[in-house]
């Protein structure tokens, strides 16, 4: 009996290990270089990640350095091969030339009969495909800088609210931590111009919409990573069992609130500016075949999206839709924004002139608007410097690196190689905008790397903080509305310190699922008058 257990146990063994290297000759045989793998986690940069080495966001140094003259290495995560792009030409032609070939994200498939699970599963971040196309040309109008104007009216509320929140600190010179004053800031800011919510979280921070959203995003990033790891490698436990990502019951909380501001809306029929009403009045006009004006710029015109075939969005389909671009906010958004800003804060108060030069900015800015500090778009958008800063602040602290999915087999220009479909491409952009050859002394916080100079001096797909290409970041605008507004409130009434517990360099946790830097960022302020 014994016997016999023993040898199943190592016959089981076995053939876990042969399928789980099975591909581990990938790169070998095709002659590309690569990190060599090891069971079961694969290649050391995977690993490193996984045991908390080192943090999400700089799974691509190792191979962006150590691999000189390569155009792409190759890599393994747990038994998959996937492919890091190190050349910006050919990056770029994956973001933007051949999009087409590479037009998804990473598989996150959730399948499932709880609305959570739905709601996420369509989310723009993981749709794929046509029905991606679909909703990215409903959403993507919503941001642009039209409509941000009437939401900077909602924005500068906030801004009041958040200098009577810091009044505070800058009274008893008590240090507090960026992270949390600003995650208040953004929720306040997302919770108003997303639906119309009056979270005031700011007046009240321990009220139960930021215990609820606290609950929704909990858990460690390594139970995180070990869910995707598990539908990664074993897509099929879905089937048998449901995984969720997030918190039930402040989920159903979260959508309960969308489920009444969208019923409120339908019931009353007035029209709100905020995110919410403009996609409902998006979904009207792509029903009645309208189109919506878009951005000029560079980064629109390489984000435009050809849809092929038009897919009939379904009634059904439209409520989930609505909720899960409610939702896309809290996941893509409110983080985010709210890391950047306390990292700009950082970057004001360990360099004095910076922060003297924007206060000088603001200040002029502030007195042209009749000493107002409710500042509209134009004005916001009129100040170079500060958006120079917070440029910079992206450049040092990006807070993802850029990742495709291959949907159909794929030569790369110039060699024998071929993608094949269903592989995995990494773009390590946290990498690619530290390297010297786009930027001067990169390691250094110089907000005139982004000056009209610089600026031409280099490929302006070097700058990869919100991504590129149809498939970037469809909130850029609205995040650096939030962003500046923050700051110019920020150094308007205050002057931020360094304090005690001010950590002298910022390094990404790697325990920290949303890139915080270890010892988190604390400062202090003093009033300017
Ligand atoms: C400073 C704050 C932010 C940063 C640094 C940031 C960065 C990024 C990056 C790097 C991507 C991936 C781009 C790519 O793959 O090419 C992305 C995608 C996305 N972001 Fe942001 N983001 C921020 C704020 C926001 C905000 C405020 C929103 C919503 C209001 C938002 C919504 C999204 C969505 C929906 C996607 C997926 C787009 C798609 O797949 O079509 N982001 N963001």
């Amino acid at each position: 009996m014994w016997v016999e257990l023993t040898l199943t146990f190592i016959g089981l063994c076995l053939s876990l290990y042969l399928y789980m290297t099975r591909k581990f000759n990938f790169f070998k045989d095709r002659g590309i270089p690569y990190i060599k793998p090891s069971f079961p986690f694969g290649s050391t940069n995977m690993l490193n990640t996984f045991t908390g080495k080192s943090s999400p966001v700089e799974i691509g140094d190792y191979i962006y350095w150590n691999f000189p003259g390569a155009k792409i290495v190759g890599q393994f995560q747990f038994s998959e091969p996937q492919v890091m792009v190190k050349d910006l030409e050919l990056a770029k032609n994956i973001m933007i030339k051949d999009f087409d070939y590479f037009m998804d994200r990473r598989p996150v498939d959730i399948p499932g009969k709880d609305k959570l699970n739905k709601v996420m599963g369509r989310m723009l971040t993981s749709l794929k495909g046509e029905q991606w196309k679909a909703v990215r040309n409903i959403v993507s109008p919503v941001f642009t800088s039209g409509k941000l104007k009437s939401m900077t009216v909602l924005v500068n509320k906030v801004g009041d609210d958040f200098v009577d929140h810091m009044a505070k600190f800058s009274k008893s010179g008590e240090a507090f931590n960026a992270k949390d004053t600003f995650t208040n800031f953004t929720l306040d800011a997302i919770a108003n111009c997303g639906f119309g919510f009056e979270a005031e979280t700011l007046k009240n921070p321990d009220n139960h919409f930021r215990a609820m959203i606290n609950q929704l995003l909990s858990g460690t990033a390594l139970i995180q990573l070990a869910k995707f790891a598990l539908i990664t490698i074993c897509p099929w436990v879905t089937k048998i069992k449901e995984i969720t990502f997030l918190d039930k019951e402040a989920g159903d909380f979260l959508l309960d609130i969308f489920a009444q501001s969208i019923k409120e809306r339908r019931k009353s029929k007035v029209k709100r500016n905020d995110i919410l009403g403009l996609l409902v009045a998006a979904l009207d006009a792509d029903r009645q075949g309208i189109k919506e004006e878009l951005e000029n710029d560079q980064f629109d015109q390489d984000a435009q999206v050809h849809v092929s075939k038009k897919t009939p969005i379904s009634d059904d389909e439209i409520e989930l839709l609505l909720f899960s671009n409610a939702l896309v906010l809290f996941f893509a958004g409110f983080d985010t924004s709210s890391t950047i800003m306390s990292i700009t804060s950082y970057f004001l108060a360990t360099n004095e002139n910076v922060q003297e030069r924007v206060y000088q900015e603001v200040s002029k800015a502030i007195s042209e608007n009749g000493g107002s500090e409710s500042l509209d778009y134009n004005t916001i958008q009129g100040m170079p410097y500060l958006d120079k800063v917070i440029h910079e602040t992206l450049r040092l602290y990006p807070l993802s690196l850029i990742e495709r999915l291959c949907v159909k087999d794929y030569k790369v220009p110039d060699t024998d190689f071929v993608i094949p479909k269903g592989m995995l491409v990494q773009i390590p952009s946290p990498a690619i905008m530290k390297d010297p050859q786009y930027f001067d002394n990169p390691k250094e916080f110089n907000p005139e790397n982004f000056s009209p100079e610089a600026k031409a001096k280099r490929s302006p797909y070097s700058f990869l903080a919100f991504g590129q290409g149809p498939r970037n970041c469809v909130g850029m605008r609205f995040a650096l509305l939030q962003v500046k507004l923050s700051m110019i409130r920020l150094v308007a009434h205050y002057r931020v310190e360094r304090c005690a517990k001010t950590v002298s360099e910022l390094i990404p946790d790697p325990k920290s699922g949303s890139i915080q830097p270890k010892g988190g960022v604390w400062l202090t302020i003093l009033p300017r008058h």
